[in-house]
């Protein structure tokens, strides 16, 4: 008996509140009928579970503008060349905002938080995605310099991480979004370098595998738009417009 799918599951880089969700959400908005978001926790499970179809579709970061491609995704599509089994079928972006997220300090009467600076003092570690340190550089050697650095699998977990830490020691670089989505109070806003920071991604799926539900205004992938290396353009490997 053959068993037809009747939900097409797309992964994204989770948890719930990563710029990746945001970037799913553009290709496949929430009130679509008979898709489905699951969050993965890292970029080379997001190829392998549509490599097993147990997801039809992974959207994965692939390039900021800041700070140029994600290896890990590089390592994949590099990985995965070979066996010719996955496509890249589209790109899109995402305006990239970052904010400081964590517990706020506790104000007291006498100790009130001027208008517009809060005190970070209380902050001795700080989590996020490797692509968000050089994102933020400026903010962070002004704000805090010295702060014990420690790497997440995504802005999202950075700030999940730092919704379990009961003495609220740590603050994450993650999205708003994500800071709401983890109970976070936001430390500080707009904390990138560049105003018009923003990160590509890319829509991955079997290349001859089902899928029930295109993405919406996902750019296809040519070789005089992609944004990809050239050296995965070439014919017979991961990348097909087609
Ligand atoms: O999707 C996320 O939240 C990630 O962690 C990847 C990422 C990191 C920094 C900017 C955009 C996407």
């Amino acid at each position: 008996m053959v068993s037809e799918i009747s939900e097409q599951l797309v992964g994204y880089l989770g948890p719930e509140g990563s710029f990746t969700q945001q970037a799913a959400l553009q290709l496949f908005p929430a009130h679509q009928q008979g898709v489905r978001l699951v969050p993965i926790s890292d970029i080379p499970l997001l190829f392998d579970q549509v490599a097993t179809n147990a997801v039809q579709i992974s959207i994965v970061p692939i390039r900021n503008s800041t700070n140029g491609y994600v290896q890990p995704t590089i390592d994949q599509l590099n990985k995965q060349s070979g066996s010719n089994k996955l496509i890249i079928c589209g790109e899109t972006s995402v305006k990239v905002s970052h904010c400081l997220a964590g517990k706020r300090k506790e104000e007291t009467q006498q100790n009130p938080p001027t208008s517009k600076e809060y005190n970070f003092q209380h902050i001795k570690t700080l989590k996020t995605h490797p692509q968000a340190w050089t994102q933020c550089q400026r903010f962070l050697e002004q704000a805090l310099p010295h702060t014990e650095r420690q790497q997440a699998d995504s802005t999202s977990q950075a700030a999940f991480e730092v919704s379990q830490d009961s003495l609220g020691i740590s603050a994450a670089i993650c999205s708003e979004l994500a800071a709401k989505r983890w109970g976070l109070d936001i430390l500080a806003n707009n904390i990138q370098d560049d105003p018009d920071n923003e990160t590509y991604f890319v829509v991955i799926r079997q290349r001859h595998g089902k899928v029930l539900v295109e993405p919406v205004g996902a750019v296809p992938l040519t070789e005089s738009t992609s944004l990809l290396p050239v050296d995965l353009l070439t014919p017979n490997k991961l990348l097909d417009s087609s």
